[in-house]
């Protein structure tokens, strides 16, 4: 055994020590794993405890904690497992299952999410639990597409606050209400100016939903302390008009600031966070298009942070790409032949795109040439069709995906072409919607794809929530033919195609790439999240799945599985940082000590760093 394994084996001993040891973890302070294992010092009592998410424990607070805490006669008598205490919350939130179905026609979602929300505010931990043991059933509920109804109905749900606002109102004070939060320490923050809410448009204040549904997923999938994440709501206005005239709505009802202004109320944001968090990561969520870009050119080399609709959707997409690409029998070498159209060309659209042009530009060399020509391989139409050279005022960010007008004239197509001409003229093999528009991908559409060169074509159907997919896998299956790979933004059933085959529907959303994204950058010490970390993460997700599962059309890990693949991502992420030389380690684990682990240990490290949700011993002091 090599000297370097020898002294990581120890390093990873050492680790697992401090973990079944408690009084060891409180003594070494510089590496703290799976800090429910340990006992938590409380300032508070009595009911002050029970009022806590943080600590409440409920029914579960055994007969010497209720002494030690002055909850004795608090709470009825009979102290209840921590199994028993979810039966009884099972047992109120299955009453909804009777004639319930899942996905958009689940008449019982917002009331599901309710029972949900209502034990998120008083006892976290059990929340997480359930949550954990049931991600199948209930991320739809957190997260799409139920939670973009909550974001819709926001002021008539709101109860108790979560996360925190800042408005344009706080100018000039963001630095110092930052320190408002109770938290002195924050791993990750997901924020958004609510101005473009899942498929939803412009949300304003309401977005703050679409924060602490994704920071859920980090908790759940990625097991950050649920006590070190913040969802936040940067209120600079809305367009929403019907907001805007809304008497209960719970934002500012001024006009969204814009320009020069807008800019200096994120930089102020940012500054003030980054003051206080020197080390957090920041997730931009659901900005519109025209300032996903800029503001993640402006931050990404100064601060940590990426954008989640660019880059974790990239990143997602690449991967289900290469899958379908191995789902046609082929080796992923073979991506650059694919052709692939677009419709839409904003946030997600474009990020997906300039991801799926340099995979394919490595793949045919890493050159100017290979760059160039792997950009013939696209065709992106938005709500003006196809895109080219000759589009007046195209967006700066689309253009290098313009195509040329000789080029198309060629193929019979033209500036304008629609959705279902360029689909027709084209025969792709893959056809992605990140347009925004339900039902896009029409009858007309899907049967122009059944025309598609591909000897198994893919149809990526990645708009959110349910109602805004570009088609259903019902429609794609029973229109373009059993044999498609087929994937959604939103949770979708699988298709039952008769005499005992199952049309798979995959869920490609970048909820398998943001929590390890996250979780990786935090245990490498990046301060930076580099290009070639978000690629390493999109690798690590297209080769999670087995040969037998892509040719079964399965391009996608099941939701069930995602704490999982978030730590092979996160493990990815540290594995690249370090290879760039941008790790600089994570509390008493240095670059040098990560650099040493093999494949497994650093796997073990993500594992042993990940959060459970387990009740841990508190212990009251004084302040
Ligand atoms: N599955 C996933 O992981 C993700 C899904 N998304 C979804 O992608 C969608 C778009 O997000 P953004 O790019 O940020 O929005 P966006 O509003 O910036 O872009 C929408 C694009 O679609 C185009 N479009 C509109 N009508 C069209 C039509 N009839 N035909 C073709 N194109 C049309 C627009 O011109 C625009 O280019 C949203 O529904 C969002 O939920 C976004 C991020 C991740
Ligand atoms: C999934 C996601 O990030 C979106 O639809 O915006
Ligand atoms: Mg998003």
């Amino acid at each position: 055994m090599s000297n370097q394994i020898r002294a990581s084996s120890s390093l990873i001993r050492r680790l697992k020590q401090q973990m079944s040891n408690p009084a060891v973890l409180i003594q070494t302070r510089s590496f703290t794993p799976s800090e429910g294992q340990r006992p938590v010092i409380v300032h508070k009592r009595s009911l002050d405890i029970l009022h806590d998410p943080w600590f409440n424990k409920g029914t579960a607070f055994s007969m010497t904690e209720r002494d030690r805490l002055d909850l004795r006669g608090l709470l009825p008598p009979n102290v209840m497992s921590t199994d028993q205490q979810i039966e009884r919350f099972m047992v109120d939130l299955k009453r909804l299952e009777v004639q319930a179905r899942d996905g958009p026609t689940d008449p019982n979602a917002l009331a599901k999410w309710r029972i949900l929300n209502r034990l998120h505010d008083r006892n976290e931990t059990m929340y997480y639990k359930v949550l954990i043991a049931n991600i199948e059933e209930y991320a739809p509920i957190v997260y799409t597409p139920t939670v973009g109804l909550v974001c819709q109905n926001y002021s008539g749900l709101f109860r108790r606050p979560r996360g925190m606002y800042f408005s344009a109102e706080d100018r000039g004070e963001m630095k110092s209400m930052v320190y408002n939060w109770p938290a002195e320490q924050v791993d990750m923050i997901v924020v958004t100016d609510g101005s473009r809410i899942l498929g939803l448009g412009d949300l304003g204040v309401q977005g703050i939903g679409i924060a602490v549904g994704k920071l859920d997923l980090y908790v759940a999938a990625a097991g950050i302390n649920p006590q070190r994440v913040l969802p936040i709501m940067i209120d600079v206005g809305t367009t929403n008009e019907k907001l805007l005239k809304d008497p209960l709505y719970l934002g500012l009802q001024e006009h969204r600031l814009d320009g020069d202004e807008y800019v200096s109320v994120i930089d102020e944001f940012m500054e003030a966070i980054f003051t206080r968090w020197p080390n957090v990561i920041v997730q931009f969520e659901d900005f519109q298009s025209k300032w996903a870009f800029k503001l993640l050119q402006r931050y990404r080399y100064k601060y940590r942070m990426f954008n989640d609709d660019v880059q974790g959707t990239a990143g997602v997409a690449v991967a289900g790409l290469l899958g379908a690409v191995r789902a046609q029998g082929r080796s992923m070498i073979d991506f650059p032949k694919q052709k692939i159209v677009v419709a839409g060309a904003g946030s997600a659209g474009l990020g997906v795109l300039n991801a799926a042009r340099k995979t394919m530009a490595r793949m045919l060399g890493n050159n100017e040439s290979a760059f160039d020509s792997a950009r013939s391989q696209f065709w992106v139409v938005d709500a003006k069709g196809l895109i080219t050279e000759d589009r007046e005022n195209i967006d700066p960010d689309a253009k290098p995906f313009a195509r040329k007008v000789n080029e198309i004239s060629r193929q019979g197509l033209w500036e304008g072409a629609s959705l279902v001409e360029v689909v027709q003229q084209v025969k792709p093999d893959v056809l992605l919607g990140l347009s925004a528009v339900g039902g896009l991908f029409s009858k007309e559409v899907l049967e122009a794809m059944r025309g598609s060169t591909s000897t198994r074509p893919a149809i990526f159907a990645m708009s959110n929530p349910t109602n805004n997919a570009e088609c259903t896998p019902e429609e794609a299956f029973s229109i373009v033919g059993d044999n498609i790979i087929f994937a959604s933004g939103s949770p979708f059933k699988d298709v039952d195609l008769g005499n005992g085959h199952i049309g798979h529907c995959n869920q490609g959303n970048n909820m398998y790439l943001f929590p390890g994204v996250g979780l990786g950058t935090l245990l490498s010490g990046s301060r930076i999240i580099s290009d070639g970390m978000l690629q390493a993460a999109a690798e690590c997700l297209a080769e999670y799945m087995t040969e037998e599962e892509v040719v079964k059309g399965k391009i996608y890990p099941s939701i069930s599985s995602i704490r999982n693949i978030t730590k092979e991502v996160a493990a990815a992420v540290v594995k690249e940082a370090l290879e760039e030389d941008l790790a600089e380690g994570y509390r008493g684990v240095d670059a040098r000590e990560l650099q040493r682990f093999n494949q497994e240990e650093l796997l073990e490290f993500v594992e042993l760093n990940m959060w459970h949700p387990e009740y841990p011993t508190l212990v009251y002091r004084n302040e």
